[in-house]
């Protein structure tokens, strides 16, 4: 457990409005606030962003004119400055997803608006060479936002041996072999059709995992197979009350670190859903839905200590802070005011 009480903490964004890139903040676990927000870096559209894991390096979605890509920041001093070290854009709309390996060794990302996925390797400077490989998924879905892959999320299974990609536009999750020259696919599962799956997250078991979907607003528990990198279907359950039928759309999900508890976010309940893990079966059981106090949360993060929450609600353009209980798993506001235009994601330095 860590000895700090200050957290900083990144924000990606769209640039609309008066948002001018990527915004730091400082989260006071004593005090109990967020405050410090500034502008850590200008690009456009760094929607999305990863944080190495010895936080020297930070990975963002770009876009450029008519490309779009990824761009390699370095961190200076474990602190909110980022200082840009070079960028790789391909044409076309830009990515909506970005992941680094723990080695800093491959970063991946997700295009939605492509339905592809490309791979890039970094060099020894944490900069990233042009991309390796890049992936066109097939097929399509019943929704009419299934018209042709859309894909969401490129992330590593536990042990970084492969790439797992979610696509919400043929709900499929694709598990890839993950080399230096190549990906290849080794496995896939379909989930229900129409259900958009979105973000995947790994239980620290590494036995689970669960996947939100966008179209559907559903948690799917997976069991995860690591000896080929396959997945398979335990439960679907909702993360919006029965009743609630206007327009509401899946967004992030977390499981904390001790494994006893799933956050899964709501776009138009605007709402965070909590659950509890059956730790034998890896299935969840419905604790309660905390509003987001704003409009459209496309992101949240737990701290460092995993005693706060820190949701982004793009639409009202405000980060809210809650307290979490621990045992109970449970979220109680603490703040709701901290002003960032249109906050897509929310990530902390790693302590
Ligand atoms: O969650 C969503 O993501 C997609 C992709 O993001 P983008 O920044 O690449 O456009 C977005 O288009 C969609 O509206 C949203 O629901």
């Amino acid at each position: 457990m860590s000895s700090h009480n200050k957290f900083t903490g990144f924000v990606g964004t769209y640039t609309k409005g008066d948002s001018k890139g990527i915004y730091s903040f400082t989260l006071d676990t004593e005090n109990k606030k967020i405050s410090d927000v500034k502008v850590a870096a200008e690009l456009e559209n760094p929607t999305y962003v990863a944080i190495s894991n010895d936080n020297q390096y930070l990975y963002s979605v770009i876009k450029e004119g008519e490309q779009g890509g990824v761009a390699a920041y370095s961190i200076l001093e474990n602190s909110g400055t980022l200082e840009r070290k070079n960028i790789q854009l391909l044409p076309g709309s830009s990515p909506c997803h970005v992941s680094v390996d723990s080695g800093n060794h491959f970063v991946l990302s997700a295009n939605y608006h492509k339905g592809n996925i490309s791979a890039y390797l970094t060099n020894k400077d944490g900069g990233i060479h042009p991309a390796y490989s890049v992936i066109e998924l097939q097929g399509s879905g019943p929704s009419e936002r299934q018209e042709k892959p859309h894909t969401h999320y490129s992330g590593f299974t536990p042990d970084e041996k492969y790439a797992v990609v979610v696509d919400l536009g043929i709900d499929k999750l694709i598990t890839y072999k993950l080399d230096d020259e190549n990906l290849t696919e080794v496995s896939s599962l379909s989930v229900k059709p129409g259900s958009g799956p979105r973000h995947l997250e790994f239980h620290p078991n590494g036995k689970y995992a669960y996947l939100m979907t966008e179209l559907s607003s559903e948690v799917i528990a997976l069991e995860y197979h690591e000896e080929d990198g396959s997945f398979k279907e335990l439960q679907y359950i909702s993360a919006i009350p029965e009743d609630f039928t206007e327009n509401s759309q899946g967004s992030a999900i977390h499981v904390s670190s001790d494994g006893r508890f799933v956050y899964a976010a709501n776009r138009g309940h605007d709402s965070i859903a909590v659950f509890s893990i059956n730790q034998e079966s890896g299935k969840l059981t419905f604790i309660e839905h905390t509003s987001t106090e704003g409009s459209w949360p496309r992101d949240f993060i737990l701290d460092p200590t995993e005693k706060f929450l820190v949701a982004s609600n793009q639409e009202s353009g405000n980060l809210v802070l809650y307290v979490r209980d621990t045992e109970t798993g449970k979220l109680s506001l603490l703040q709701s005011d901290v002003a960032v235009p249109y906050p897509v994601c929310v990530k902390f330095l790693n302590y």
